[in-house]
């Protein structure tokens, strides 16, 4: 985890499926939309269950890698895109899993700039340009998502708390 984040979120199958269905919910009151358009590679999960819940057959993708440069003696962040829709995305629906910096969400809109933009989780500085989302985090927190995680064996409190104490008296 990065210096900048001080809280992990877990976040599981099951609770993902929940906040995206409630993304589903929303998106219904909406316009209707003649395709979708999923940010790769975290967009893919929800786009799938967006396209089940609203019904949508046509599904493409707007591919796009972050990368670490440097301008002058500054470290930048930016997202690249590999591969667009053709078009200015008019009627579309992009999804991501998440807008956290915004830094991605900048770059696709740039693509796609009609195109209505929602995504599952959204944090402060990236939640001004996606149009919905269903559940904001603060800035702090890491969203460890169901993908990018596996099931591990919890040291019981007690036991953590014992060796706590007794590292403390080493
Ligand atoms: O608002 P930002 O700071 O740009 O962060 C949000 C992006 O970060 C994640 O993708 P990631 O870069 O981890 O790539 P991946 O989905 O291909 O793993 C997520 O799926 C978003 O696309």
């Amino acid at each position: 985890m990065s210096p900048q984040y001080h809280k992990d979120l877990y976040i599981s199958w099951e609770e993902f499926h929940r906040d995206a269905r409630r993304l589903c919910e929303e998106l219904l009151d909406r316009d209707a939309y003649k395709g979708i358009v999923a940010v790769t590679r975290g967009g893919l999960i929800p786009a799938s269950i967006v396209a089940r819940e609203l019904g949508i057959r046509l599904v493409d993708t707007i591919c796009v890698v972050s990368y670490h440069g440097e301008q002058g003696q500054q470290q930048t962040e930016q997202a690249k895109v590999l591969k667009a829709p053709e078009g200015d995305g008019e009627g579309m629906l992009l999804i991501d899993d998440l807008v956290d910096t915004g830094k991605t969400a900048r770059t696709v809109r740039e693509c796609l700039p009609k195109a209505t933009f929602a995504t599952v989780y959204a944090k402060p500085k990236g939640r001004p340009l996606v149009d919905t989302c269903v559940r904001e985090v603060s800035q702090d927190t890491w969203i460890r998502f169901p993908w990018d995680t596996e099931l591990h064996f919890a040291v019981p409190l007690a036991d953590k708390a014992r060796k706590g104490s007794q590292d403390e008296s080493d």
